[in-house]
């Protein structure tokens, strides 16, 4: 027997439009994330993958994409699960910074760093700056503390909990999962499916808006390599996000 599950991105938000460092700011998809949403639901629907249960973060444009594919799949009433542990990387200080400004300021070795290291999170953000989430209620009620900044190693110790308690769970029930989330949350549960290592994975780039499918095995490890349902869309959707900055 073997689990299916989906892996989703948002679609292209307003400040991936932009080309600004977002992290946990909730900004909404601009009208071509819009477009993506949809499309990744004709996908679904063409490929006949039917998912039971969706699993979303906290963050609208995540949320505006599951609900547009799931529309267009005609699944918009499957339960739903959300957790802030699904939540893109906190991009500490850099949140709100345009990318190729900082690109510019800092360098591409400290830029690339900030964005792709698997370990060295950008500096903290202040409580009292404008784009933080300390006061935002939804986050009020979670267990430890509000993060300030994000390495994806910290992403991935505050995702993997989850997906162990909640997500495998009703994988092992049979059931299609759908999880629609962010760059740098979906980077850190592929990284950790795929067995890719601290180094390679600074090179793994997620696509807005494709949906990437995985057969898993009893252990809930990959059968074979995932597949996304547009390889042709994903491949150059991966490689705008690697040049994000550098324009
Ligand atoms: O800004 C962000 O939050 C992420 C995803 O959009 O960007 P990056 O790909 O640079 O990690």
């Amino acid at each position: 027997m073997t689990f299916t599950l989906i892996l989703l991105r948002h679609g292209n938000s307003d400040w991936n439009q932009k080309n600004l460092f977002t992290g946990w700011v909730d900004v909404r998809l601009s009208d071509q994330g819009v477009a993506e949403a949809k499309r990744a639901g004709e996908l679904l629907a063409e490929s006949g993958l039917k998912p039971d249960v969706l699993y979303t973060s906290v963050l609208t444009r995540a949320i505006q994409t599951a609900n547009l594919a799931l529309e267009v799949a005609d699944r918009l009433w499957i339960p739903v699960k959300r957790s802030w542990r699904l939540n893109e990387r906190h991009y500490g200080a850099l949140q709100g910074l345009d990318k190729a400004e900082t690109l510019e300021k800092y360098g591409p070795e400290l830029f690339q760093t900030w964005r792709r290291s698997f370990d060295t999170p950008p500096p903290p953000l202040d409580d009292d700056a404008e784009y933080s989430q300390v006061h935002d209620e939804r986050y009020q009620g979670i267990d430890g503390e509000i993060p300030r900044t994000e390495s994806l190693k910290i992403v991935i110790d505050r995702m993997l909990p989850y997906w162990f308690s909640d997500i495998t769970v009703d994988l092992a029930a049979g059931k299609t999962v759908l999880v629609t989330a962010h760059g740098n949350s979906l980077r850190a549960l592929v990284k950790h499916l795929d067995g890719i290592s601290d180094e390679d994975i600074a090179e793994l780039n997620i696509p807005t808006g494709i949906p990437l499918v995985y057969e898993l095995d009893n252990n809930f490890i990959p059968t074979g390599p995932a597949r996304y349902l547009d390889p042709e869309a994903a491949a150059a959707g991966a490689a705008a996000v690697a040049a994000q900055g550098k324009k």
